[in-house]
């Protein structure tokens, strides 16, 4: 089923998810229903916390034909070197809101996927930067929080707009 995305600034976007203790069938309906979700808006990537659910739960798919979801329950990004890279983000809770975040270029990924098996990689690139721009969902963070001010305050207005219109297509 589609879940609604919360939008910016929703303050239940802040808060930090908890660890999933068991990977239960209503877990996996959740994980079914996130990756239909993030389909549905055209994402590459979904945290729980988007859609109002405060555990640690990441889908994510970098593949061109949506063929290739991946899971991370109790992610753990670990930064492999000092060096960051600039990337053009976007969001799904801050609709037509894109602008560049530095973020380390290459990361240990330590998480269990929905079977419960240990995921643990090192990746870089669109996945680096996704799985980090997810993780922060997690601990109640938005991109645009690395933006200034008045980025921020464009981002609300810009976010309010869009969501008239859907309201107004509705
Ligand atoms: O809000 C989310 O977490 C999803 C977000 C993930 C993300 C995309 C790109 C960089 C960082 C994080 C999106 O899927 S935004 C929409 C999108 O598909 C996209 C946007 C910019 C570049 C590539 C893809
Ligand atoms: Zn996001």
């Amino acid at each position: 089923a589609l879940l609604p995305i919360l939008n910016y600034p929703d303050p239940r976007l802040r808060t930090i998810a908890e660890p999933v203790k068991e990977v239960t069938a209503e877990i996996k309906t959740l994980i079914a229903d996130m990756i239909e979700t993030m389909y549905d808006a055209q994402g590459i990537g979904l945290a729980a916390s988007q859609v109002d659910r405060h555990i640690q739960l990441i889908v994510m798919d970098l593949s061109e034909d949506k063929s290739q979801p991946r899971v991370f329950i109790n992610p753990k990004v670990t930064p492999l070197v000092e060096e960051k890279q600039p990337y053009e983000e976007g969001c799904l809770s801050v609709p037509d809101v894109y602008d560049k975040v530095e973020r380390p270029t290459k990361v240990r990924i330590e998480a269990l996927d929905e079977n419960g098996d240990k995921i643990d990689e090192e990746v870089e690139g669109l996945l680096a930067v996704c799985i980090q721009h997810e993780m922060d969902h997690l601990n109640g963070v938005i991109f645009v929080d690395y933006l200034s001010r008045l980025k921020q305050t464009r981002a609300r207005d810009k976010v309010r707009k869009v969501i008239k219109i859907r309201e107004k297509q509705s």
